[in-house]
């Protein structure tokens, strides 16, 4: 099924809301050059389209939590093979957010070669999305939406660190001592 993504290397990139993926991300393609895919941008894409599936897509994520599995999984691989081609690797930032998600990825896709874990503590993350909600756009950067994502992220997202770690493949970054703030 994905013939194409047989050798891909991929990397997961996996924090709390507001903790840098995407800042971090960045900075990686520019040194290596590995195709960067947000799996949130490409919802947020889904929602701007202004199709029926965006517009539940965009009520899930205004009340900060998951959206369907298969939905994201979909997107994210015809994302993928699109570049297959061309690509070095792809680092995929903002997945898995639950364990199922990194189960299904895995049966469908491939495994990741490592888990680049952004960390940042809650009070940064917060103060962070709402200095960035002021231009973002983003209908989930308000105080109620960002209480919500923490909740989702702690309880459904930090299991996927540890089913990774437990495999030896998490890499962690500590934003606030190499960057602070
Ligand atoms: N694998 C994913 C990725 C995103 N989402 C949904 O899309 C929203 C936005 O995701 P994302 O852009 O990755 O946002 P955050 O991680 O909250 O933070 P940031 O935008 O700062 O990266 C999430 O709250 C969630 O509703 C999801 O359900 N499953
Ligand atoms: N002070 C500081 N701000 C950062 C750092 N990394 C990201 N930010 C800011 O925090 C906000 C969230 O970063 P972003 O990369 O969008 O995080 P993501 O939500 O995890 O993708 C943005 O406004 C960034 O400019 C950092 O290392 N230090
Ligand atoms: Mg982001």
């Amino acid at each position: 099924m994905a013939e194409k993504l047989k050798n891909s290397k991929i990397i997961f990139v996996v924090g709390g809301p507001g903790s840098g993926k995407g800042t971090q991300c960045d900075r990686i393609v520019k040194q290596y050059g590995y195709t960067h895919l947000s799996t949130g941008d490409l919802l947020r894409a889904e929602v701007s389209s202004g199709s029926d599936r965006g517009k539940t897509l965009s009520a899930i994520m205004e009340r900060g939590e998951l959206v369907p599995l298969d939905t994201v999984l979909d997107m994210l691989r015809d994302a993928m093979v699109a570049k297959a081609a061309v690509s070095k690797g792809f680092l995929i930032d903002g997945y898995p957010r639950e364990v199922k998600q990194g189960e299904e990825f895995e049966k469908k896709i491939g495994a990741p070669s490592l888990l680049l874990y952004v960390d940042a503590g809650s009070d940064t993350m917060v103060k962070r999305l709402v200095k960035r909600g002021e231009t973002s756009g983003r209908a989930d950067d308000n105080e109620e939406t960002i209480k919500k994502r923490l909740e989702t992220y702690y309880k459904a997202t930090e299991p996927v660190i540890a089913l990774y770690e437990g495999r030896g493949i998490v890499r962690k970054r500590l934003l606030r001592v190499v960057i602070g703030g």
